[in-house]
């Protein structure tokens, strides 16, 4: 991995005498997708809009490839943005939209066709070429503002909430495309989402934010793995989230060795159950199904135990026979639960 190449430095932006981000620092390397993710109202378009430059009441210091951009106009800094509403202009075509930058900067015709078809084909839509926006799909408007960014070369794409408004099959698709591009191309992706499955499911690296403070930054993995504090545990992923208390009264007497604090928070991930199957090494647990949810690949339930707490088990949805009411063992190892923060 290189060095850092966005740094964001003791970041500070209030409105209106209100302090939205409070002292933010964060790094992200170069060649990687990183995601913002965090619940409404959490600051991630704030930051991102520092980032760019459209917001220039800040403190702090913002770098980009080592140098100081957080006084630098706009169009200086070397940013692309795209956002949730495409932002395209109606009275031009695919090709005059995406080729609208290259123009501004006096680029030659030669290189602006060359290089405005590369794109247009990259992103599929060589058949549109001609088309304007009015007779597009919402996916493929944003195919064109993705093309119309990148054929800028930014030195960082900025990507607000793109695939929001899309139906969610065109979302899972484009999400892997912009994945696809930003490795092809070799771009630095900075992407907003509140949709965990789409920061897990694309990202290098994932910052989450809430309340404008850095809560947790890492590998999808690590942070589904490890949640840094109560709030990352209650918000990635469905945890079974349980205080020490909880888990003495399950049978549990140590975890990994250590001694269980009644007071601290610990994390169970779902799948990691066994369902009627004794396992070596586990806690049988007592109880029974409350609830069925079918979630495609999977069956989600949660689990009345005997000593009156609820839990929640994934299986994978194949040959089950499940039914709410029915007398069941879950089986736990102790090294399957995780203690929060550590
Ligand atoms: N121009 C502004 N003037 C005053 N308050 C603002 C302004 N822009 C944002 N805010 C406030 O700053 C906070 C963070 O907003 P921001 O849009 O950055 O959150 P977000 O995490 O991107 O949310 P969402 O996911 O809903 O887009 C909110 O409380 C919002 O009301």
């Amino acid at each position: 991995m290189t060095d850092a190449f966005l740094q964001i430095q003791n970041l500070e932006i209030s409105f209106d005498g209100d302090r939205i981000i409070a002292g933010l620092n964060f790094a992200i390397h170069k060649n990687t997708l990183t995601t913002f993710l965090g619940p409404s109202g959490s600051g991630k378009t704030t930051v991102l809009r520092a980032i760019a430059g459209l917001n220039q009441k800040l403190n702090g210091r913002i770098l980009l490839d080592g140098k100081e951009i957080q006084k630098l106009p706009v169009n200086k800094r070397k940013i692309g943005m795209i956002f949730q509403s495409y932002a395209l202009f109606p009275n031009l075509t695919v090709f005059e939209n995406v080729a609208y930058g290259l123009k501004a900067r006096k680029k030659s015709n030669s290189e602006i066709h060359d290089s405005v078809e590369k794109m247009i084909s990259l992103v599929g839509l060589d058949d549109k070429i001609n088309a304007y926006p009015n007779n597009l799909s919402g996916g493929q408007k944003q195919r064109v503002a993705i093309a119309r960014a990148m054929v800028l070369k930014p030195k960082l794409l900025l990507l607000d909430e793109p695939l929001s408004a899309l139906d969610a099959k065109t979302r899972v698709e484009l999400r892997n495309q912009i994945r696809h591009y930003q490795q092809q191309l070799g771009i630095t992706m900075l992407f907003v989402t509140h949709d965990q499955t789409e920061a897990m499911a694309i990202s290098d690296n994932v910052i989450v934010m809430d309340h404008g403070i850095l809560q947790q930054q890492g590998s999808p993995a690590a942070i589904y793995a490890h949640p840094a504090n109560n709030f990352m545990a209650n918000f990635i992923g469905s945890h079974n989230v349980l205080d020490g208390k909880d888990l003495l009264r399950l049978g549990f007497n140590t975890i990994k060795n250590q001694n269980i604090n009644p007071k601290a928070l610990y994390v169970i991930r779902p799948e990691l159950f066994s369902f009627d199957q004794k396992i070596e090494n586990a806690l049988e647990i007592s109880g029974k199904i409350k609830s069925i949810s079918v979630l495609g690949d999977r069956i989600s339930c949660e689990f009345q135990t005997e000593k009156g707490l609820l839990l929640r088990f994934e299986r994978l949805n194949k040959n089950s026979s499940f039914s709410i009411g029915k007398l069941a063992k879950l089986y736990l190892r102790d090294s399957d639960i995780v203690k929060v923060g550590s």
